[in-house]
């Protein structure tokens, strides 16, 4: 990819870029979602259905992106989503990622399910970086996990809640999607978790979630993880209020509004529309943050007057890392912090906290909070 294809992209034209340069499986398994992709088009469409309210004369010489999110003040409020595998897309994988999210001011949550043990993607980068956890039918496996995280200098635990199972990912068993012999699941290095299972027809990926994430999980468990840890434990994969007043009942620091970018659960509510329920729900009393289908600046303000503090993004990442390493991420982070920016003085809102419900107009349908 040339310098001038960086400068020309938006978020979403860095896709076929990429596409033209990742095997078919590792471009299925990055795009793919769970069964007829319902959810993850609904993820993005759901934007579609809001507007805008811009007020007009007002003072935006000076717009402020900053956001502060756990303790730590952030350039923007747009993280980098955890996603597995990121050698699939380029060589440096998890280190350019890792490396462009502190170019630009921002964190990544690094995955469990990297090709890059967390020890060596935060000395890539350092500064703050949250690990991203999924439970083991072996706890001495998660607590290691938790261990070397720490270890680290990770500044989170972001457990994943929504894989008891894996979703039905009907793409990644039409190709067999695995991992080249030459990665491994670094943070596994030395464990037969490494690798996995050589004899399962299908998806290797499913048959390996099959075999070692414990679909027995309730929120015993995040009790359990509050035990072993004094790090903040940041919840992703609340979509309910039911579930939201549970996680703060149980001492989540953060939760994340996300339905696993549609890969999980197909048919679940686009996570947009899920927001505003689980942020009257948490009252202030945590921040909410959400992810799927985040692609514009406008979708950052959306979700923020919907009651997020943040969005994470996923694909676009996955797409700016395969077309052109760390400078790839770093032009999607550029240009979906140039398009908030932007959008803020557009909508007349020179601050990330001064947006609230009254930037958005309400489509029936949706449940708003109250107008601020
Ligand atoms: C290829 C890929 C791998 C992912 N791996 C993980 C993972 O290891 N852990 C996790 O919690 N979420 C994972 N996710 C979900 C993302 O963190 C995020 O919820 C989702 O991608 C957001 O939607 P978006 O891709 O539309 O931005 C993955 C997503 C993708 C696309
Ligand atoms: C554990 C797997 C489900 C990895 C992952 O989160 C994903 O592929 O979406």
């Amino acid at each position: 990819m040339t310098t001038l294809d960086l400068k020309t992209a938006n978020c979403e034209a860095l896709e076929p870029a990429a596409r033209a340069v990742l095997s078919e499986a590792a471009y299925n398994y990055y795009a793919g979602g769970a069964e007829d992709e319902t959810t993850l088009r609904a993820n993005r469409a759901a934007f579609g259905r809001l507007y805008l309210r811009p007020r007009v004369l007002v003072d935006v010489g000076e717009v402020d992106t900053s956001v502060e999110i756990l303790g730590e003040r952030l350039s923007m409020p747009i993280l980098l989503a955890p996603t597995a595998f990121q050698r699939l897309a380029h060589p440096d994988g998890e280190k350019a990622s890792a490396r462009a999210a502190r170019a630009a001011g921002t964190l990544m949550v690094a995955s469990t399910l990297s090709t890059t043990s967390v020890g060596d993607t935060a000395a890539a980068a350092p500064g703050p970086l949250w690990f991203q956890l999924y439970v083991y039918r072996k706890r001495d496996i998660t607590r290691a996990l938790v261990e070397r995280a720490e270890a680290a200098g990770c500044t989170a635990i972001c457990l994943t809640v929504t894989v008891p199972v894996q979703g039905n990912r009907e793409r990644d068993t039409r190709t067999g999607f695995r991992l080249p012999p030459e990665l491994e699941m670094a943070n596994f290095a030395g464990m037969p978790q490494a690798a996995f299972p050589d004899d399962a027809a299908g998806s290797g990926l499913e048959a390996f979630i099959a075999r070692e994430f414990d679909p027995t999980l309730t929120w015993s468990a995040v009790d359990w993880l509050r035990s072993i840890t004094r790090l903040p434990i940041v919840l992703k994969g609340i979509v309910t209020p039911e579930d939201a007043a549970l996680a703060v009942e149980h001492g989540a620091d953060a939760v994340i509004v996300s339905n696993h970018g549609g890969r999980q659960l197909d048919c679940a509510e686009p996570t947009l529309l899920a927001l505003p329920r689980v942020a009257d729900a948490v009252a202030g009393r945590i921040p909410v943050l959400m992810d799927g289908g985040i692609r514009r600046g406008t979708d950052v303000v959306k979700a923020l007057a919907l009651g997020a503090r943040a969005v994470l993004v996923g694909r676009p990442v996955l797409w700016g890392l395969a077309a052109g390493g760390q400078p790839g991420v770093e032009r999607v982070l550029e240009m979906l912090g140039g398009e908030l920016r932007r959008t803020l003085a557009l909508l007349g809102r020179p601050s990330v906290s001064a947006v609230d419900a009254s930037a958005i107009t309400e489509i029936q349908g949706l449940v708003l909070p109250p107008r601020g």
